[in-house]
């Protein structure tokens, strides 16, 4: 059978990966696809790794438009990252007719809209299941798995950097830098790593999630995003003392008035599977009408789970090649009027309930002083806890929990409860979601 030819953009983590697990599979891998996969070039700007990892068995070059023009190449992979030279080499592969193969999170949320509607004028395809919780194939789970449902929401542990630095900071009392510098050298974070650990990499992958999920284009510039680095350790641990765990989480919700779309680190009761994932995992947990919810576990980073996504793409695009463009499974499910029913929530309308920490002076009164600002913006309180005042210390820490209000309402309150004389400092707020009955 003829081989399927494919051209090779930046051979790092998951290019080497996805090289090195090709070749040891070649022949489960071809077996599956119907005919042998082959890798025709490879281009990085660092000849020398490229020459390293793939022994010099195919092209190589420092010019990754002259594999983007090749004749010979049907697939293009691009594993460059980020919106720069990426953007522009997938327009190039497209125009040229070539079908796309990506992992790149950050390029198809900024861009994806623009990137689908050329694929679909030109009739190719553009597979991208490692850009969403890597080697998990939930890309595939929402589009097919789960085709016939109604969506209703989607959360997830979709950053494995951030859970991997929450998981050994708590568990190892690690600081936060040491761990980051591990998972660098780990190949979980991206060059930039300040786009994981400021939630902008999970807010790219829940916009791809929301798009897939609700048939609305890509509107990552809507999302609401809070990263962990303003996290406090103390706030961890009087979490678990609640039975709750703290996750940096991607969700995204169909509701009424709008789509929720957001990212931050949120409470969830410790019972729940997701709460336990722990290091590099991800989990992504999908609440849809027929089927209840679903659960989605496994690594989200790293060379070969991210190599498993990429050539499970390279697997179907290989199979359906030949069919016609109509009536292949559709990039995302676009409406055209989808904006109009669904618009976009803003973060002042999203409901949720809220974990309050604040600095209190210790004397009669305080209390009932913020309960009575919590009850004038319609905020019922779930719990509260009190702590001692440490030794030779006059304040304490007082936790309360809120049952489920509007985003504008507790910042209202927070402006109030901050403005008493018996507050210090900042009240710290953390959103909490109960993931299920
Ligand atoms: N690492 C992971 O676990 C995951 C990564 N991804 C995504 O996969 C993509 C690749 O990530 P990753 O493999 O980690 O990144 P790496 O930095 O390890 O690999 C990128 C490679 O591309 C090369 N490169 C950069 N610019 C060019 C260019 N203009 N022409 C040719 N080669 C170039 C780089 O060379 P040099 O180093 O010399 O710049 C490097 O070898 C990104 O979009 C990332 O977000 C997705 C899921 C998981
Ligand atoms: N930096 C990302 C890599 C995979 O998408 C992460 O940590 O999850
Ligand atoms: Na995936």
């Amino acid at each position: 059978m003829k081989p399927i030819n494919v051209g090779l953009l930046g051979i790092g983590t998951v290019g080497g990966g996805t090289f090195t697990v090709l070749q040891r599979n070649c022949d489960e891998i071809t077996r599956r696809a119907g005919r042998p996969i082959r890798i025709v070039a490879v281009a990085d700007k660092n000849l020398e790794l490229a020459k390293q990892v793939t022994g010099g068995a195919c092209r190589l070059t420092d010019d990754a438009f002259s594999v983007v023009t090749d004749p010979e190449v049907d697939i293009v992979i691009e594993l460059i990252g980020g919106y720069g030279v990426a953007k522009q080499l997938v327009m190039q592969a497209i125009e040229n007719g070539k079908h796309v193969v990506t992992a790149n999170k950050a390029l198809l949320a900024t861009h994806g809209n623009e990137i689908f509607k050329a694929a679909q004028d030109k009739g190719v395809m553009v597979g991208f299941e490692a850009a969403v919780a890597g080697g998990i194939p939930i890309i595939k789970a929402v589009r097919e798995g789960l085709t016939a449902n109604r969506i209703e929401w989607i959360a997830g542990i979709i950053n494995g950097t951030t859970n991997f630095i929450l998981s050994e900071m708590r568990d190892k009392g690690l600081s936060f830098d040491t761990v980051l510098k591990e998972a660098q050298r780990l190949g979980y974070a991206e060059a930039d790593p300040t786009f994981d650990i400021e939630g902008v990499d999970a807010a790219h992958k829940i916009t791809i999630l929301a798009s897939l999920a609700f048939g609305i284009p890509m509107q990552f510039d809507k999302a609401y995003i809070e990263g962990i680095s303003k996290l406090d350790a103390v706030d961890i641990k009087y979490a678990e003392q609640l039975g709750y765990r703290i996750k940096l989480l991607g969700i995204t919700r169909r509701t009424d008035e709008g789509v929720e779309l957001r990212v931050h680190p949120t409470l969830i009761p410790a019972k729940r599977l997701i709460a336990n994932v722990e290091g590099a995992m991800n989990a992504v947990l999908v609440q849809a009408d027929a089927v209840g919810a679903t659960l989605y576990y496994g690594k989200g980073a790293g060379a070969e789970p991210t190599a498993s996504a990429v050539i499970a793409d390279l697997v179907d695009i290989t199979r359906m090649h030949t069919a016609d463009p109509e009536n292949r499974v559709p990039h995302l499910a676009f409406q055209p009027d989808a904006m109009v029913e669904l618009p976009m929530l803003a973060m002042d309308d999203v409901t949720t309930s809220y974990y309050l920490r604040l600095r209190v002076a210790d004397k009669t009164g305080v209390l009932a002083d913020i309960t009575r600002i919590l009850a004038d913006e319609q905020i019922s309180i779930d719990a509260v806890i009190q702590k001692e005042p440490a030794d030779g210390e006059t304040e304490a820490d007082l936790i309360m929990l809120t049952h489920q209000t509007r985003e504008k309402c507790i910042k209202a309150a927070i402006v109030k409860i901050e403005g008493l004389g018996v507050v210090t400092g900042h009240v710290t707020k953390l959103r909490m979601e109960e993931l299920g009955k």
